[in-house]
């Protein structure tokens, strides 16, 4: 079973390119990140070559976090930037080999939320597909994101469906599942040929996930039987310094 590491919340104290370093240290074999934008894409570049790792996914600008923005890609009236945003992350991602561009909705409802992120994901699959890169979408849990546009499989589905492009897929983060469906096993199971990258952390706390109210071993051993062999994404915020927490990784070095 192989890790990917997600360096928005992981090592959050070094620079994108230590970052990426120290995740080879502790044994990750991939690496993956938020906003990589302040880091030069050449710097990023030479530190994967370095480490022989790659970047599995990064994500479209959010917008203004501080003004409550987290995405920007189903706001029916801010179509340049949401636009914008993908322009940069296809420009990013191609510059660093990077496999995956999750494109960040934002918060919205509605048939012409839903209209605006068709559009923006038919865009972003168009862009992105000379380059071999899978654009996710990702529904999030409405605790730490309120009035975020997706927030189930179900409606993940329904929007891959309109978008109706061979590159996109679901980013399945069980955090955010369970909080909003749970029943994970069966819809691991049913959504598997449409999931283009896993992500983990404990429930509810997101901390590592060796504790609370999933099972990582049972959880982790059924996506490795059902056949899905791609490096999972240790999403989670580690609360001390990130060495500190790796336990759950080691054992399965
Ligand atoms: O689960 C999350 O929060 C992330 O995967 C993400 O991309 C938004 O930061
Ligand atoms: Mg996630």
């Amino acid at each position: 079973m192989k890790f990917s590491a997600n360096l928005g919340f992981l090592w959050r104290e070094l620079d994108l390119s230590d970052a990426i370093r120290a995740a080879k240290q502790a044994g990750f074999s991939d690496v993956e990140c938020h906003w990589p934008y302040d880091t030069p894409a050449k710097e990023v570049r030479e530190a994967l070559k370095e480490t022989g790792m790659t970047m599995m996914g990064l994500n479209t600008h959010p917008g203004d976090l501080d003004d409550g923005d987290f995405g920007l890609c189903a706001l029916p009236d801010r179509m340049d930037e949401g636009r914008a945003a993908i322009d940069q992350a296809v420009a990013y991602a191609n510059a660093t080999g990077t496999k995956c561009i999750h494109v960040m909705a934002g918060k919205s409802k509605g048939a012409e939320a839903a209209k605006a992120f068709v559009q923006n994901l038919r865009y972003a699959c168009e862009r992105a597909a000379p380059f071999g890169i899978t654009i996710l979408i990702e529904p999030l849990n409405t605790y730490d994101v309120p009035g975020y546009f997706l927030t189930s499989t179900a409606e993940a589905q329904r929007i891959i469906d309109m978008v109706d492009e061979p590159n996109i897929k679901i980013m399945f983060d069980c955090y955010h599942m369970q909080l909003m469906q749970g029943d994970l096993s069966n819809t691991l199971r049913d959504l598997l040929p449409k999931i283009g990258h896993i992500q983990i952390a404990s429930v509810p706390d997101r901390a590592q996930p060796d504790h609370g109210e999933l099972d990582y071993s049972y959880v982790l051993q059924l996506i490795a039987d059902l056949g899905y062999s791609a490096p999972i994404g240790a999403e989670y915020k580690p609360g001390k310094p990130t060495d500190q927490t790796l336990g759950w990784l080691k054992k399965y070095l």
